[in-house]
């Protein structure tokens, strides 16, 4: 009945998640709300780390793609977990910092990355930079050089590969902004920059094919181009790359036809694959990085709204709208994503309407879902939106100067606030 396990009918009629009552904390913490299950986090995390275990035998690690949920506690978690994180910005350098992230454990990303920000990377001694262009591994060997450092570093690869997936949020095309491509001979150019850059250490390279992606076979066939590049350049520079990063984007459940393949069928089918490819071009198993985001609290966040307007345009639509919309989740006005829909307090009750539901912006665009299932709502119902623990509070923006809601994280049937609201003030704070 529920896109999660987590989500469950109280006695009393209202939506439970993770063992919380949510018209609860809609009246304790106030609306819109943003609640994590930090016992699902926690299962995830340590799903990836023991599949990684389990079958490949190379070594590994797992990082957190923190763009899709990025906070102090979300590092804290992460680091608790023994896993590592991946950070695109220096925003999420700075945030991993101040809870003392190890730093060997982090892989920095960015199609454009700053002097500043690979200063701050370089000085706090990331695990890995991943370059993305040839500009960029000049200007860090430039900086390497004057930190009297060498860095560890990954190239990102576009392996030319067309996942299903919506068109916005795929990556590894050959048209892409990410990245050195393989099939016009400029990856194996990068390798021998990179080769000759005495301050860079060449470790290994990197590849991204999407997001949201429910396949297997595409990240399988990715692994399979990234070794046979690892296998030209040894066979074309004699040096064996250690490291290969295959990215994130495994698909979550966000409307019951959704059908994700278990986390462990993809490690399991990955593995035996590159273990076929190692012993056919006879390398050694590289270390392998894997950087899950969405599988990893996507399904263990929802968002919490109050119902504050309906409007019923007869033989149109039915508008309900909330107190929130794209500027806590712009998904569906980026990618039309879909969510299921529950009113919280009468959770228990039969999904009877056909709903649109809309945000309180300036914006026709701003809608959470169009023609979605709903119990039969009234103005004061709390409305609950599944599964949007990634890209949510990440992607929130201060639209038509709307303040970003709390996270509330749940634990043993408690809940802690982990981000407060932000107050006019914090609107106001930066203004000169
Ligand atoms: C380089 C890189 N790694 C990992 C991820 C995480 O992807 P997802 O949240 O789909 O697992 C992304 C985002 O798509 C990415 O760009
Ligand atoms: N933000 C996107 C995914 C992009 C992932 C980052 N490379 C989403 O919400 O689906």
């Amino acid at each position: 009945m529920f896109v999660s396990s987590n989500l469950s009918v109280g006695k009393n009629g209202h939506l439970v998640f993770a063992g919380v009552d949510t018209v609860s904390l809609a009246e304790e913490y106030g609306t819109p709300l943003y609640v994590m299950d930090e016992a699902m986090i926690r299962t995830n995390m340590g799903q990836f780390r023991d599949s990684v275990e389990q079958y490949y035998h190379g070594g590994g690690l797992v990082c957190y793609a923190s763009k899709a949920f990025s906070c102090k506690e979300i590092y804290r978690i992460a680091k608790s977990e023994q896993i590592g994180i991946d950070v695109v910005s220096i925003g999420e350098l700075y945030t991993a910092m101040s809870v003392e992230f190890p730093a060997e454990k982090i892989c920095y990303h960015g199609n454009n990355k700053t002097e500043e920000e690979l200063n701050l990377a370089i000085e706090y001694g990331v695990g890995w930079i991943v370059a993305d262009s040839f500009s960029e591994l000049e200007l860090l060997n430039r900086i390497a050089g004057e930190q009297r450092k060498n860095v560890k570093v990954l190239l990102r690869l576009t392996p030319g590969i067309e996942a299903h997936t919506h068109s916005f949020i795929q990556t590894g095309q050959i048209d892409s902004k990410f990245g050195f491509t393989i099939q016009f001979g400029t990856a194996m150019e990068a390798v021998k920059q990179a080769l000759a850059l005495p301050n860079l250490l060449l470790d290994g390279v990197h590849c991204h094919i999407g997001s949201q992606i429910f396949e297997i076979d595409p990240f399988v066939h990715a692994a399979e181009v990234i070794l046979s590049f690892i296998a030209q350049v040894k066979d074309e520079l004699g040096y064996e790359l250690h490291t290969m990063n295959l990215g994130g984007g495994f698909g979550i459940r966000y409307v019951p036809a959704d059908q994700p393949a278990a986390y462990r069928s993809y490690m399991e089918q990955v593995s035996k694959k590159v273990k076929e490819i190692v012993a056919e071009k006879g390398l050694t198993l590289p270390f392998i990085i894997l950087e899950p985001g969405r599988s990893i609290v996507g399904a263990a966040g929802i968002t919490l709204y109050r119902v504050g307007g309906i409007k019923e345009i007869p033989g149109v639509r039915k508008y309900v709208s909330v107190d929130g919309g794209m500027t806590d989740n712009p998904r569906y006005a980026l990618y039309g994503s879909e969510y299921d829909f529950i009113l919280a307090n009468k959770a228990g009750e039969e999904k009877v309407d056909t709903v649109t539901v809309a945000g309180r912006c300036c914006e026709s665009g701003d809608l959470l879902g169009k023609d979605v299932a709903l119990q039969n709502a009234q103005i004061g119902d709390i409305l609950a939106s599944c599964a949007t623990g990634a890209y949510n509070y990440s992607m929130a923006s201060h639209y038509n100067r709307v303040r970003k809601p709390a996270v509330v994280m749940l634990r043993d049937e408690k809940a802690r606030l982990i981000v407060r609201r932000e107050t006019l003030n914090d609107l106001i704070s930066c203004d000169l």
